[in-house]
């Protein structure tokens, strides 16, 4: 019989892709998500548990329903800008979200925890390649609540024997292939999906934030890593975990960073049409430049990455942008 994991935030961007590759990897992924910034037309790969993460009785309820062997805990708030502007939100939310849901799975049993970190809990480190062992220094309170995550799974892998496997993401870009999901966020905030609905007249132009920073051409460098290719490499860590081998930090990029300019160079030829963009400001809390050391990933869980290169993620992104999208 196939094993259940429950997937939190598994009707959002990342969890539903991941949903689909764990039915396809023999596990049933039970989705647990409030609906907040997901769609209930994204869980296609297994049941739907509307919960809250806030509310423990929730957490239990949906343990105690489906008795998950493994937790894999993507629901979040996760925007850089708002978590500026609001810090109280992403502390609520993150932290206090990750106790009930810790808390949940260790009183029913479930002692197998992956969770989604983010290269955010790193900071501004002046360029360097960041691996799993630099120094953890957020710069907007998003990494600081992500960070505070990790260091709570610490103290309870410590204290009750909870197994976690942490995966700090870089930008995580594209979408399924077969089109059967995609990325829709409301608001949407991150450079892909913006260029591309610039691209297909859907907004007047792609606002480039600054232009004055330390780079190649004045514009931040990120490390986009393909959704599927992130996945792919959850399912390696559940099978990590449910073979016994323990705690791990491993961080999921490619090693190659892209300024926002070099992404709107490689869309126009994916796409063939010109980006319409607008020189901007900075904005609030982005890091000059995030590139992932990834040598750890791929030695020991045999992560290989397929589809992480710029063409393959806007191309994969620029069909799903022609489609209709999820409605509520
Ligand atoms: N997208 C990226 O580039 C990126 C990079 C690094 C880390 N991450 C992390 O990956 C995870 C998934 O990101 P995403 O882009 O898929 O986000 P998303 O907003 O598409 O998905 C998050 C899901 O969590 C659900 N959710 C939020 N709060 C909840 C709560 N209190 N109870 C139950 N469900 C709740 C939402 O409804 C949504 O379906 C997040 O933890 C994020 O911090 C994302
Ligand atoms: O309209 C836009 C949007 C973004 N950018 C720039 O594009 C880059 C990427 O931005 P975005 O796609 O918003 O991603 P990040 O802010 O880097 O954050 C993402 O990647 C982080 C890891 O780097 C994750 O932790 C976050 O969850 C996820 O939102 C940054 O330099 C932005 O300044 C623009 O110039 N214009």
């Amino acid at each position: 019989m196939a094993q259940t994991v429950l997937v939190t935030g598994g009707a959002g961007y990342i969890g539903a892709h991941a949903c689909k590759v764990l039915k396809a990897a023999g596990f049933t992924p039970v989705t647990f998500d409030n609906l907040n910034t997901g769609w209930e037309e994204a869980v296609k790969y297994g049941p739907f548990f509307k919960g809250d993460l806030m509310n423990r009785a929730d957490v239990d309820a949906a343990f105690a329903q489906y008795r998950p062997v493994a937790v894999l805990h993507f629901a979040a708030l996760s925007l850089v800008g708002e978590s500026m502007k609001d810090p109280g939100k992403y502390w609520r939310v993150n932290v206090m979200g990750a106790l009930n849901l810790i808390e949940g799975a260790i009183a029913a049993g479930c002692l197998n925890f992956v969770f989604s970190s983010t290269c955010a809990t790193y900071g501004d480190q002046d360029g360097v390649l960041l691996d799993e062992t630099s120094v953890q220094m957020p710069i907007n309170s998003y990494g600081a609540s992500k960070r505070a995550i990790e260091d709570m799974l610490n103290n309870f892998a410590e204290s009750h024997g909870l197994n976690r496997v942490i995966f700090r993401y870089f930008n995580v870009a594209g979408c399924d292939p077969e089109g059967e999901i995609g990325e829709q966020h409301v608001p949407e905030t991150h450079l892909i999906p913006l260029m591309l609905e610039a691209v297909a007249g859907k907004r007047p132009a792609l606002t480039v934030f600054g232009t004055d920073y330390p780079t190649r051409d004045g514009t931040c460098v990120r490390d986009y890593v393909h959704v599927m290719d992130l996945v792919d490499a959850h399912v390696l860590g559940l099978q990590w975990l449910l073979e016994g081998k323990g705690n791990r930090v491993f961080n999921l990029g490619t090693g190659t960073g892209f300024t926002v300019h070099e992404v709107i160079d490689a869309s126009r030829t994916v796409t063939n049409r010109e980006v319409p963009i607008t020189l901007g400001d900075r904005r609030a809390g982005d890091a000059v430049a995030l590139v992932s050391g990834s040598a750890r990933a791929i030695e020991e869980l045999g992560w290989q990455p397929k589809r992480s290169n710029l063409r393959d993620m806007i191309g994969d992104a620029w069909v799903w942008a022609q489609q209709p999208g999820f409605s509520k």
